[in-house]
């Protein structure tokens, strides 16, 4: 199963996937520059009257709530039909929606308009999401409960996606299949946006590879190898000196690094 993921980070390296991203205030610089790291072509995009035509150029989209104004929400209904029409992926970050009722509702709303091919939140988020209780602090997940699999298995089966819940191990599902991704370090948690840029990356590799499920375990092997990375070049004290070293990391993970320090437990 390795080379699935190291297939699908060089079809990412190849074709230079256009992600057209309608993202928070907060993250959005790190999102862009994350994914010309890995190899991709970001685009931030959310002038309402833009998106619809745009979404549909793009190799994926991906919708993340942290930030979601007005303009926004319009743009994100618009984005996602466009999207949906051509079956260009979409990726949903449902940023802080066990905490914002308002944010559930207009995942609700936008399943109107199209559909999702990953929904990837912390654990706390995917919880909510999927009915069950979370505890949640804001955009962070407080949850540490042993029922993240069962969440994942039964919103990826509701909503028909492959869903992903990241925390010190991440969860990624899409009904049928699962794996585990003990890959990662906590000082990902010592910086804002490392779960925005890791969705970011989901977007990125589902723009270059078919396999949306393959593509997932990919991004967020991705993500947590860097962070290691990181942590060692970086010294693993500093958040803004490991935040910068994050960036150069991402585009250094290789198939080589993927196979050597890859822990992924398919299940
Ligand atoms: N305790 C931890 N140990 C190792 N890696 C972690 C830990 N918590 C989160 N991560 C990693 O940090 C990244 C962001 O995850 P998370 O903090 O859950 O997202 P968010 O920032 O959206 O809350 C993911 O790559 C995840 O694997
Ligand atoms: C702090 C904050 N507030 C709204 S969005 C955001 C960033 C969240 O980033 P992440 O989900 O990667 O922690
Ligand atoms: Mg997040």
């Amino acid at each position: 199963m390795k080379e699935k993921l190291t297939e699908a980070l060089q079809a990412l390296k190849q074709k230079t996937p256009l992600v057209h991203a309608i993202t928070n205030v907060v993250t959005v610089n790190d999102c862009a520059n994350s994914l010309l790291a890995v190899g991709a072509s970001p685009a931030m995009c959310e002038a309402a009257d833009e998106v619809f035509e745009f979404s549909q150029l793009a190799g994926s989209l991906y919708l993340n709530l942290g930030t979601l104004t007005k303009e926004q929400e319009m743009a994100v209904y618009l984005a996602i039909r466009g999207a949906t029409l051509k079956g260009i992926p979409v990726i949903l970050d449902p940023v802080a929606c066990g905490a914002i009722p308002r944010k559930k509702a207009t995942i609700e709303r936008l399943r109107h308009f199209g559909r999702f091919t990953v929904i990837k939140g912390n654990l706390g988020e995917i919880k909510a999401l999927a009915g069950l209780a979370a505890r949640v602090r804001g955009v962070d997940s407080l949850d540490e409960g042993n029922d993240g699999l069962e969440a994942c298995q039964s919103l990826a089966r509701a909503y028909g996606c492959v869903v992903a819940a990241t925390g010190k191990v991440d969860i990624v599902a899409d009904g049928q299949r699962a794996c585990l991704i003990e890959n990662g370090t906590e000082m990902l948690t010592r910086i804002t946006g490392a779960g925005c840029m890791a969705g970011a990356l989901v977007a990125g590799f589902c723009g270059a590879y078919e396999d949306a499920f393959g593509a997932t375990v990919a991004a967020l092997l991705t993500m947590s190898l860097a962070g290691e990375l990181a942590q060692e070049t970086s010294g693993g004290e500093l958040p803004g000196t490991f935040r910068a070293h994050l960036i150069d990391q991402i585009s250094l993970v290789d198939d080589a690094l993927i196979e050597k320090r890859g822990r992924v437990q398919w299940l």
